[in-house]
C-alpha cells in the first residue's frame, strides 16, 4: 500500500501558514492522493476543548506545556496515526515544534522538559516535512492587527515572538533534513510558487522505489 507523508506547518502567529494549508492539500489531491488536514492544539473533540482553554485561560507554564502534549497524544491516537496507517497524507497546522518554539522559546520552559514530553508522546514519529513560514515580527504583527481579535498567545509582546521565532529557526538548523524555511514576507502567489516546487520534489521522492 502507498504510504502517505506527514507534513506540518509552523511559524509565528500572522506568518501566513493557515492561508496556505488548503493550497498544499489541493496540490496533493490533484495528484490523486488522499489528504487529511488538521490542526493543533485541536484536531479531535477533546483537543478542541483543550484548545479553548489553552487559548483563553491563564495557567502555569508547565500545565500549558503538558496540556499541549495531552491534546497531541489524543490527536495522534485518533487522527494522525490512523490516517498514516491507511496510507493517507496528513497536513497539520502546527505540531511539537510549536511547543518547543512557544513554550520553550517564547516562555523559556527548559527544553529538556519538552524533550521528555516528546519522548513520552511520540518517541518515534516525526514529520516528514516541516514548512516553517518565516517573517519578521513587525510583518506578522501588521497582518494580525489588520484581521482579527487576538487570543492569549497573539497578545504577547515582541520579546516573546522574537524568542519564539529564534527557537523555530534553531530547530530548523538542527533538523535540516525535514525543515524547509519559507520566506513568507513575499506575496501569497510567490509563496505558493515555492510550495508547488517543494511538494513536487517530495512527491518525486515518494515515488522512488
Ligand atoms: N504573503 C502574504 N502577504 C500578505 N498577507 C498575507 C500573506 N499571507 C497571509 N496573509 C494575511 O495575513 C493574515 C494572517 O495569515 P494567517 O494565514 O491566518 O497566519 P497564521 O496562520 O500564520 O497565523 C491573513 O489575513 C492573511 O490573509
Ligand atoms: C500547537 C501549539 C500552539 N501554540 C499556540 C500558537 C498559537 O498562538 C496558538 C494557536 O495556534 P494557531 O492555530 O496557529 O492559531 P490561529 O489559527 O489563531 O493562527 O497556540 C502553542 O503555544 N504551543 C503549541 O504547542
Amino acid at each position: 500500500m502507498a504510504s502517505g507523508k506527514f507534513i506540518t506547518f509552523e511559524g509565528i502567529d500572522g506568518a501566513g501558514k493557515s492561508t496556505h494549508i488548503g493550497f498544499v492539500a489541493d496540490l496533493l489531491r490533484s495528484r490523486g492522493l488522499t489528504v487529511v488536514t488538521t490542526r493543533e492544539p485541536g484536531g479531535t473533540a477533546l483537543g478542541e476543548a483543550l484548545r479553548e482553554v489553552l487559548l483563553h485561560q491563564k495557567m502555569h507554564l508547565e500545565t500549558e506545556a503538558m496540556l499541549m502534549f495531552a491534546a497531541r497524544r489524543e490527536h495522534l491516537a485518533q487522527v494522525i496515526e490512523p490516517a498514516l496507517a491507511r496510507g493517507d497524507w496528513v497536513i497539520s497546522d502546527r505540531f511539537s515544534d510549536a511547543t518547543f518554539a512557544y513554550q520553550g522559546g517564547g516562555r523559556q520552559l527548559p527544553l529538556a522538559k519538552l524533550e521528555a514530553l516528546e519522548q513520552w508522546v511520540h518517541p518515534h514519529l516525526q514529520p516528514d516535512l516541516t514548512l516553517l513560514f518565516d517573517v519578521p515580527l513587525e510583518v506578522a504583527r501588521d497582518r494580525l492587527d489588520a484581521t482579527r481579535t487576538l487570543d492569549k498567545f497573539e497578545q504577547e509582546k515582541s520579546d516573546f515572538f522574537a524568542a519564539t521565532r529564534a527557537e523555530y529557526l534553531r530547530r530548523a538548523a538542527q533538523f535540516q533534513e525535514r525543515f524547509q524555511i519559507i520566506d513568507a514576507t513575499r506575496t501569497i502567489a510567490e509563496v505558493q510558487q515555492t510550495l508547488t516546487g517543494i511538494i513536487a520534489t517530495l512527491c518525486v521522492e515518494q515515488a522512488k522505489p
